[in-house]
């Protein structure tokens, strides 16, 4: 089974990668876990977190849950690891545990009225749009600092949109998580389906066998955590994401009808915000879990420039968001390069190793920001950051992934700067003396000869060929 994105047209070296062993040990497998039962009152939530190394399943009983805006069907055994998550109940239910989270509680105060009324008024957008062939459907940007739900936002609202017949183009401009695509990414899909209840938006669609049907993103990579360690190239990638978007939802009725949801990054400059914001044409900002950022939204695109036509709405934060520490957060994005290659626990996938020689790679870098050079330039003196930086494979990318790009090996490094991925290969091994490498690729035959892109994050994952 394949992951999709990455066409190789000629078949060759590629041989099975044997060393796959299932990540998921579960240490309470020695004792069978026990099953609990949990009574859930309307309009409350039953929010879990499940560690890395463990799992838990919940299975609805009885009445009706929802996660993150995803019904649950009755009776459906759902299998959590790694995860902090919420399962609201609008009419009350009954749920089966099994498994021990490491943190559980009911809570009744939820934000989920605010954000249902939301998506109301998206939807009274949406109803407008569809009688008149010249309005647009609803343009939605997410901000917030980080951890405040964001993401969460943006799934309950796509989650409602198509659960009304709505095809929302949904955005991810957080480069710190992927949507659909790897950690380091910039991404965008229409949703037409549900999605799925373990996984969400998932890290990696996969062509296998798949509850749910697979959606296939528009990815672009930008391969650093913070919009800022790259300004240029991460407002070049908005610009193209943004102009894909707007030709995407001009094609078909029912994409211009639902608009678009776009989601950021918690740690975004208001010169960031403002740029995605006029780049997507965005109609309602909305601000999650700050004060001070809403204040500072109204005064720029309600006030002065009232004309910008932007409206600014506040949602409270939820309770139940949780800050992710940095050992938790780096383990997903582990989890998330695994999944790309080997699929899950339920869906597992082959990947193949390719010997690539060195001299046959045409290998870029994202060029990063030298802290030391740009805190000594004089006042005035533009920083001039490059996009990418032409870099010879060594054995430092032991262990990196890299973006194949879909572009051609002579392309100038502005056409491969604002090129979308084809798909990702994983650095195995590089050996300096016999010039040749050995990459993990999610489809077997010959690296297409296209340019690769690398860069620190994510960081390089060691434990991919343990
Ligand atoms: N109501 C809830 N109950 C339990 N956990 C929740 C709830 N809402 C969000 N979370 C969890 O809190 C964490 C942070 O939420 P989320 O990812 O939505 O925030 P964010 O603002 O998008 O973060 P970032 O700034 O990193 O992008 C996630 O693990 C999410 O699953």
């Amino acid at each position: 089974m394949a992951v999709p994105g990455l066409q190789l047209a000629d078949l060759s070296i590629g041989q099975s990668f044997p060393n796959f062993s299932s990540q998921s040990t579960d240490p309470q497998s020695a004792e069978p876990p026990t099953e609990k039962i949990h009574e859930i009152g309307k309009c409350r939530e039953w929010r879990f977190e499940v560690a890395f190394n463990t799992t838990v399943e919940v299975k609805l009983l009885k009445g009706t849950a929802e996660i993150f805006g995803t019904e649950l069907p009755t009776g459906h055994k759902f299998t959590f690891t790694g995860c902090k998550s919420a399962i609201y109940t609008w009419s009350g239910c009954t749920l089966s545990v099994t498994g021990t989270p490491t943190v559980e509680y009911t809570s009744e105060e939820t934000p989920m009225t605010s954000y249902t009324n939301l998506h109301f008024a998206l939807e009274k957008l949406r109803g407008a749009a569809s009688e008149l062939p010249s309005k647009q459907g609803p343009r939605v940007m997410i901000i917030g600092p980080e951890d405040a739900g964001k993401t969460s936002l943006v799934k309950i609202l796509t989650a409602y949109a198509v659960r009304q017949g709505r095809m929302p183009c949904v955005v991810n401009l957080d480069p710190k998580e992927g949507m659909l695509s790897l950690p380091g990414t910039l991404s965008a899909t229409s949703f037409s389906t549900i999605m799925d209840v373990e996984e969400h938006f998932g890290s990696s669609p996969t062509s296998g066998p798949s509850p749910v049907p697979v959606k296939l993103p528009l990815v672009y990579y930008y391969g650093l955590a913070s919009p800022e360690a790259n300004a240029p190239l991460y407002r070049a990638l908005v610009s193209r994401m943004a102009l894909a978007v707007s030709s995407r939802l001009s094609e078909e009725d029912g994409s211009r009808v639902s608009g678009c949801i776009i989601d950021t990054s918690g740690i975004a400059s208001y010169d960031v915000i403002s740029h995605a914001v006029s780049e997507f044409s965005v109609d309602t900002l909305v601000v999650v879990g700050s004060e001070r950022l809403y204040s500072d939204m109204v005064r720029r695109f309600e006030g002065r420039e009232a004309a910008s036509g932007v409206t600014v709405v506040k949602l409270a934060k939820s309770g139940g968001c949780v800050d992710r520490e940095e050992a938790f957060l780096k383990q997903a994005r582990e989890t998330a390069i695994r999944e790309y290659f080997f699929g899950e626990p339920k869906r597992t996938l082959s990947p193949y190793t390719l010997t690539v020689g060195l001299n046959e790679v045409n290998l870029w870098r994202v060029g990063e920001a030298s802290p030391l050079i740009s805190g000594v330039l004089p006042i005035g003196t533009e920083d001039t950051q490059p996009l990418l930086v032409k870099t010879t494979p060594t054995s430092l990318l032991q262990h990196s992934v890299a973006a194949v790009l879909h572009a051609e090996m002579g392309d100038a490094v502005e056409v491969l700067a604002e090129s979308s991925v084809m798909g990702f290969v994983y650095i195995a091994s590089v050996d300096d003396q016999k010039h040749y490498m050995k990459v993990l690729a999610p489809v077997p035959g010959r690296l297409p000869p296209k340019p690769l892109v690398v860069s620190s994050f994510p960081e390089p994952t060691a434990s991919l060929v343990g």
